[in-house]
Order: C-alpha cells, then sequence, then structure tokens
C-alpha cells in the first residue's frame, strides 16, 4: 500500500522498498540548471514537438535491458532532436545509475532530468541534475521537498496521476507537472489519463505527457490535450534511438 492505503504492484512496493533503504548524503548539492522553459522554446521555435527522451535500461514492465554506453545514446537522443533528457538513477529496478547521469549531464547541452524515487530531502543531495522528479503519490510533505528542491536550483517536475494528486501539487506550487498514464498501483497505462486531468491544470503551468507513448498518433493525441511536452522511454529505448527520437520529434 502507498502513504494513501493504496494497493500497489508488487513491482512499485519492491522500488518504494529499495528507496526508503537508499542513503541520502549530508553534503546539500548546489545546481546552476539549464532551464527547461528555454529548451522547450528553442524547440516549438525550430518547429520539434518538445520532447523528453528517457534513458532507461530496464524496467519492470521491459524485457531485456539495453547495456550500450549511456553517454552514446544520450547524444544520440539529442541529435535526434530530443528538448531534455530523462534519465532514470534508480539501480535495482531500472538499471540506473548516478554515475550515468553526471556523465551524461557532462556530454550533452540539454537539460537532464535526475528520474528517481526521492523520498526524502537527503536523496536529492545525492547528484546535481537540472530537473528532478518528485512523484505527488510517494512524497508525504509535498510542499517541504518542493520547495528544498528548488532551494538547491533544482527545476522539479511534480508528477500525477490522479485529480486528487493535481490538486496536491497544485497547492504545493508546482509550476512543472507531468501527468503519468502509467498507473503506479496497478502498472496500466491508459492515455486517457493525461485528457481527463489536463483541463483541470492552469495555463501558467507547464504540462508534460508521461509514458505509453509509441506513436505518432500518440503524439499528437496528447499535443492536443494540452502536452506542452512528451516524456517518452520504451518506444525510444526500443531500437535506434536517434531515428526513434527523430520520429517523435518531427511528427
Ligand atoms: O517503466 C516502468 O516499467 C515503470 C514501472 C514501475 C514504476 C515506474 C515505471 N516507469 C517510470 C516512468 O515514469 C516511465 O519510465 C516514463 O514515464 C516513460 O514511460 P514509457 O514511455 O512508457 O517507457
Amino acid at each position: 500500500m502507498d502513504a494513501n492505503g493504496e494497493e500497489l504492484a508488487p513491482a512499485v512496493r519492491s522500488i518504494l522498498d529499495a528507496a526508503h533503504e537508499r542513503a541520502g548524503s549530508e553534503e546539500r548539492v548546489s545546481v546552476d540548471a539549464q532551464s527547461f522553459s528555454d529548451a522547450r522554446a528553442a524547440a516549438e521555435a525550430d518547429g520539434r514537438v518538445p520532447v523528453i527522451a528517457e534513458i532507461k535500461p530496464t524496467s519492470p514492465t521491459t524485457d531485456g535491458r539495453r547495456d550500450d554506453d549511456p553517454t552514446d545514446l544520450a547524444r544520440g537522443m539529442v541529435a535526434g532532436g530530443a528538448t531534455a533528457l530523462s534519465v532514470l538513477t534508480e539501480p535495482d529496478h531500472f538499471g540506473g545509475s548516478t554515475d550515468a547521469l553526471e556523465r551524461i549531464r557532462a556530454a550533452v547541452d540539454v537539460p537532464v532530468l535526475r528520474k528517481d524515487f526521492i523520498l526524502k530531502e537527503s536523496q536529492l543531495d545525492i547528484v546535481a541534475s537540472d530537473l528532478i522528479l518528485l512523484i505527488a503519490r510517494f512524497v508525504d510533505d509535498l510542499p517541504g521537498l518542493l520547495r528544498a528542491a528548488e532551494e538547491r536550483g533544482f527545476q522539479p517536475l511534480v508528477e500525477v496521476h490522479t485529480r486528487v494528486e493535481l490538486d496536491r501539487a497544485l497547492d504545493a506550487g508546482a509550476d512543472l507537472i507531468g501527468v503519468n498514464n502509467r498507473d503506479l498501483g496497478a502498472l496500466e497505462v491508459d492515455l486517457d489519463t493525461f485528457e481527463s486531468i489536463a483541463p483541470h491544470v492552469p495555463d501558467d503551468v507547464t504540462l508534460i505527457a508521461e509514458s505509453g507513448i509509441g506513436s505518432i498518433d500518440d503524439v499528437q493525441r496528447m499535443r492536443s490535450a494540452g502536452a506542452d511536452a512528451l516524456l517518452i522511454g520504451s518506444a525510444i529505448m526500443d531500437g535506434d534511438v536517434t531515428d526513434n527520437v527523430r520520429r517523435f520529434t518531427t511528427a
């Protein structure tokens, strides 16, 4: 069960148990972040769909694992027109690492999102990134963690899946919100999720559609429903990452 007493898929329960065990750092990180808003505006100005391309070596819902050098994948995604990169740093279930994130951030000139299951303030300090994911469902003190992330210079991306979580994110002051089409309780993906939540998001919030985007039709559907940017993982990691990103950024 999560903090709201709702059932979670066993894989997600295991991810959270590992996240609770993972140590933070005692040394506070300070980030000089590259602006996601500027990167998105640049993409729109030259006619690219703003895509956050995700480096996800494996996951509980993926068969197999990609062992390419993460910096090669990152450079390939940027060559395909990615506006930003999302890098899994969760080691036990996604094959990610903070070392890979550091190397990627040094290798590319686009903003990099740290994708992990952050539950407490000290876990913010493990590694610097431009953006950082906070999952509303799993964070008890969302306003506190959001503020702590901003104080360090991160641009926090607050992920929601329901209207209740959206209201929590807005009340906490989030101005960059991702709607995850994947239900982390059941691990089912449904693009209707974004379509049902997007109309309730104020215009001054930057809105990202996450998960389950696998085709040009999906891109157009999420953009029509109000997505300012799209976060795409599996459909990019499966095959040639440059070609895959280009297909989505030119959709
Ligand atoms: O991707 C998974 O299998 C997964 C399983 C359990 C918890 C979270 C999971 N994914 C995290 C994500 O948010 C996605 O990696 C991201 O939104 C991209 O999704 P997709 O394009 O569907 O790979």
